[in-house]
């Protein structure tokens, strides 16, 4: 398994006491396999998410296990969560701007795991850097190296944070509403490349969305989150035919349907 987590609790100091954000989640993610996260803004996705990461919350309290290729997330030393932020598993988020310096040149960011986290010579990891953009499908990469992010469209952002992220040859890839802020043609030339990439090297994806549909047609398996809690888990084919949860079958209902043309005439006459 690559990722398992299990009854995870997670609250935050609050003028209250105390405040739950996760209440008894677990998830789990094999190799190879797309899971998908789903639920509404503040469900707890990407918390659970960054938990796997240990990167929580301030003074946050947490009960339940978290283990990545079977190290212990939750209760392990630094050293493992070192080994597991840069080696095992990597994140990629909704906006590559807010990860990437704006005046540092891309080659310098996408290089810096390695050269910082794993010491590899800087013309090494240019050159493996160079190798990986290629595999992303970005071209120019002399040119894209020394570039700097405003110069770049958000799909080759993208695409660069993608590269930096595999860099390090992750197990398990976090996807935090990674396709969320792309026009839809470049969202599924990322989608895309995704699953190449993903079927390529076997990693396990756990895929953060607020979309059902997305993640159903996406995804093997998908979990559904509502106020902290996981109310839904199935096969992705079968989530839009048979939600056990009301929230999912709201969330399912909610799919907008546009209106047909000729409605449209009828309102408007
Ligand atoms: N550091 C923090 N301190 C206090 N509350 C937090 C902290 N981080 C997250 N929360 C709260 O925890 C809840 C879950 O947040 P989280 O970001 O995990 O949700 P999400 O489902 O990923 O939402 P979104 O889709 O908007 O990112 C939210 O109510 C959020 O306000």
């Amino acid at each position: 398994m690559l990722l398992a987590i299990e009854d995870l609790h997670l609250s935050v100091p609050s003028p209250e006491g105390s405040r739950q954000i996760l209440r008894g989640v677990s998830l789990d993610v094999s190799e190879g396999e797309t899971v998908g996260l789903v639920g509404e803004s503040g469900s707890g996705k990407s918390t659970t998410a960054r938990a796997a990461l240990r990167l929580l919350p301030e003074r946050a309290s947490l009960s339940g296990a978290v283990s990545v290729c079977g190290h212990d997330v939750a209760a392990g030393d630094q050293a493992v969560v070192r080994k597991v932020r840069s080696e095992l598993a990597a994140m990629i988020f909704q906006e590559p701007r807010a990860v990437l310096n704006p005046v540092r040149r891309i080659g310098s960011s996408a290089t810096e795991r390695l050269v910082h986290v794993h010491g590899v010579a800087k013309d090494e990891a240019r050159r493996r850097i160079a190798a990986l953009f290629g595999e992303v499908g970005l071209d120019d990469t002399d040119r894209l190296l020394r570039a700097y992010p405003h110069q770049l469209s958000g799909g080759m952002l993208q695409r660069v944070v993608i590269a930096a992220a595999l860099s390090t040859g992750p197990r398990l890839l976090l996807a935090d509403e990674a396709t969320s802020a792309l026009d839809v043609t470049t969202q599924a030339e990322v989608l895309a490349l995704l699953r190449r990439l993903q079927r390529e090297r076997e990693m396990g994806v756990l895929f953060i969305t607020h979309d059902l549909q997305l993640a159903a047609a996406y995804c093997d398996r998908v979990y559904v989150m509502k106020d902290g809690a996981v109310v839904e888990h199935q096969k992705a084919g079968t989530i839009f035919v048979s939600p056990s949860d009301p929230y999912t079958k709201a969330l399912a209902d909610a799919v907008p349907r546009l209106p047909q043309r000729d409605d449209t005439m009828e309102a408007s006459a």
